[in-house]
């Protein structure tokens, strides 16, 4: 199977009027995507980003007379030329396949590792963690996700009672499992998350339990991982300092380096007293300890 695919980048203001011609003259999808050129992270609490140009792609059936269509695009939007168009013929993948090529064993900290849950471990005799993210985030390729693993092989939370705050496909809390935790709770928004981490828990035969925000009891725990962005992190403070023990450890990845600042200052207004202790590509880690009651 093959597919063509139309791509142009225009302004802002000339994207949706370019999907819905692309749509008219049959197209089977259209996606919008950033051009690569200018870098978006997350958005500030409270805005959304805006692309100044944006990458239109239309997915066409390979049997369409890609030079009728790109008339008929011109037609419909006379402002563009055909030079502007980037024809492509695109074969069909074994995307599963591709993907699972690209996932192979990762070591961490100095015995940590995550390996996929179809390929034999590279050191049987090291922590090995295996792992089907299945539709969750967390593979471990991910800077934010390898911090919080490096953290955690340098730190074992040996006999720690433990939450894992945005679970993912349950990486964090089955890596303080392995690595000695006396108990384990891991908490997510999204079912995949849970079936993903139920899954790899039994995958792993550890004991953990996992359940979403707004069905789980967690208990106050000695240490709390929590990999989320910056302005779900921010939300999350009095929550997560609720959760936690005076004298208790957080660790927190997904913001960045530029982010750090407002987040240690969220986190100290409840009594956890955060620092920056590793930075990876732009994505910060904090870790702190909680030095009083919440206010
Ligand atoms: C970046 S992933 C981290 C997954 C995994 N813990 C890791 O380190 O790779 C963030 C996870 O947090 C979850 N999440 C986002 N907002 C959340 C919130 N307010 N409360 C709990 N989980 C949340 C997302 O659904 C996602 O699974």
């Amino acid at each position: 199977m093959a597919w063509i695919q139309i791509t142009s980048i225009v302004a802002e203001t000339e994207a949706e009027p370019l999907s819905d011609a692309l749509m008219e003259l049959g197209a089977l999808s259209v996606t919008f995507a950033e051009t690569g050129e200018q870098e978006i992270f997350e958005p500030d609490i409270g805005t959304t980003p805006i692309w100044q140009q944006t990458r239109v792609l239309g997915l066409f059936d390979a049997q369409i007379n890609s030079a009728e269509c790109l008339l008929g695009l011109t037609q419909l939007m006379p402002e563009l030329s055909p030079s502007q168009f980037k024809v492509e013929l695109i074969e069909d993948k074994d995307w599963v396949r591709e993907w699972m090529d690209q996932f192979q064993p990762m070591l961490f900290g100095e015995n940590l590792w995550i390996v996929p849950s179809w390929l034999p471990a590279p050191n049987p005799a090291a922590t090995n963690l295996l792992l089907d993210p299945g539709l969750a985030f967390g593979t471990g390729t991910h800077p934010t996700t390898a911090m919080c693993l490096g953290w955690l092989d340098n730190n074992p939370p040996v006999s720690k009672s433990v939450i894992d705050y945005g679970c993912g496909s349950g990486i964090l809390a089955i890596a303080a499992a392995k690595l000695g935790a006396s108990s384990v709770f891991a908490t997510d928004i999204d079912p995949q998350a849970i079936t993903a981490t139920l899954d790899n828990a039994q995958r792993n035969q550890v004991n953990l339990q996992a359940g979403l925000v707004k069905e789980i009891r967690l208990p106050t725990s000695e240490l709390i991982l929590a990999n989320i962005l910056a302005g779900p992190l921010a939300e999350l403070a009095p929550i997560l300092s609720q959760h936690l023990q005076i004298d208790g450890q957080l660790v927190l990845s997904g913001l960045l380096v530029s982010q750090a600042e407002t987040l240690i200052a969220c986190y100290q207004d409840v009594g956890i007293h955060m620092q920056l202790v590793n930075q990876h590509e732009d994505w910060a880690l904090l870790v702190g300890v909680k030095t009083a009651k919440n206010p």
